[in-house]
């Protein structure tokens, strides 16, 4: 099935969801630099650089969502939807998707809850989490020298913070503030811990004597460890997630585009495993490898044999090998998916 709203060239063919527009949202600059109308597209912010951007263009190509970006603009159309990708700073995204600017967005859960603490959502503005996308995956922590006095995030009351992530982290520091004095979280309250701004390289901050702690965010934890540093508590995990606002302009493309990410999303995060089994050894290997709803058995030629075939989550397919060989499976085979639509 094709999906066209009527306006960008493909018109209502057999098959086509007709444009399900709910109100007309009209833009303040109306046309890209090139001409071509943005208000009857729906508008999806991508990071534009970053520790996202690939991950995000990856999963645009594997949804199929089809554009060309020309060079220097952070406005692209898809030739095959009635959408245009909008590239912004992951910073800036739950902005424009909080406002209502910008229908759809991907960005780091850490960026919502940063936005949020400094405009909180309300029942017509701000952002609402439609997928976790698994990958993005880190934690904002509360990190100080590795060989200092300091061992537990109280330690830090009163003293000097960097981070750039400024409205978490005293959001962080007020309620540590508060259990300590035994009182209840006022945002009017002078806070103690001096909290100071620096937009990267966070982790220079103690060694020059600008910070006693940090807070920023750890994957692998290569750089803290480079910079003798070590986590003490964690204000926030996160990862990527698909973001939509609440007044998204045509929720049927909405539902679409989720499916498509959701899909690719899946296929990656699960195989296909296939093994010839005994009948008779069926609901050992069943236990071991359920499958998303059941497995699929077909009959073989040998009597009392049948082929199974099961997703498995990815990273637990070694060990569901090995112990589907244990109870007797032969000729396990994994294939990796393309693509996928389950429930
Ligand atoms: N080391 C990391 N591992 C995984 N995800 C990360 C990591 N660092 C950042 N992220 C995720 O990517 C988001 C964007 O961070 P990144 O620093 O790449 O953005 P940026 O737009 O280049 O910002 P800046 O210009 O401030 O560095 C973060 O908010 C976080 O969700
Ligand atoms: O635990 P790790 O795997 O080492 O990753 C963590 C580092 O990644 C991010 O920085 P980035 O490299 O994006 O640069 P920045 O410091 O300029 O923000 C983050 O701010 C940490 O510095």
């Amino acid at each position: 099935m094709e999906y066209t709203n009527g306006t960008n060239g493909v018109n209502g063919t057999n098959g086509v969801i007709n444009k399900p527009r709910s109100g007309s949202r009209t833009l303040p600059f109306m046309t890209d630099v090139l001409g071509n109308s943005l208000n009857d597209r729906l508008l999806f912010a991508v990071p534009k650089k970053g520790r996202l951007h690939q991950a995000c263009l990856d999963l645009l190509h594997g949804s199929d969502i089809q554009f060309h970006r020309h060079s220097r603009l952070d406005i692209a159309l898809v030739k095959n939807l009635p959408l245009a990708l909008i590239f912004l700073p992951a910073a800036d995204i739950p902005t424009f998707v909080g406002e209502g600017r910008v229908d759809l967005g991907i960005t780091g859960r850490d960026q919502v809850g940063e936005h949020e603490a400094v405009v909180p959502p309300t029942a017509t503005s701000g952002v609402v989490e439609v997928l976790d996308l698994d990958f993005g995956k880190c934690a904002l922590q509360v990190q100080v020298p590795q060989n200092g006095a300091l061992s537990k995030p109280e330690d830090l009351i009163g003293k000097n913070v960097c981070t750039s992530f400024t409205a978490l982290t005293e959001e962080y520091f007020r309620k540590l503030e508060a259990q300590q004095a035994g009182t209840e979280v006022s945002g009017d309250a002078k806070l103690k811990t001096n909290i100071k701004y620096v937009g990267g390289s966070v982790e220079a901050a103690c060694a020059l004597g600008v910070a006693d702690g940090i807070v920023d965010l750890v994957e692998s934890g290569e750089t803290m460890r480079a910079a003798g540093l070590k986590a003490i508590s964690t204000v926030v995990n996160t990862s990527a997630i698909l973001i939509k606002s609440k007044h998204a302009s045509d929720p049927k493309l909405v539902d679409l585009i989720t499916a498509r990410i959701k899909g690719v999303i899946t296929a990656q995060k699960f195989v296909l495993c296939t093994y010839n089994i005994n009948r008779s050894k069926l609901e050992e290997a069943k236990k071991i490898a359920p499958g998303k709803r059941a497995p699929t058995v077909t009959t073989l030629e040998e009597e009392n044999w049948v082929a199974v075939s099961v997703m498995i989550e990815r990273k637990r397919v070694a060990v569901a090998m090995d112990e589907l060989t244990a109870v007797g499976a032969e000729d396990i085979m994994v294939t990796k998916l393309e693509n996928s639509r389950t429930g």
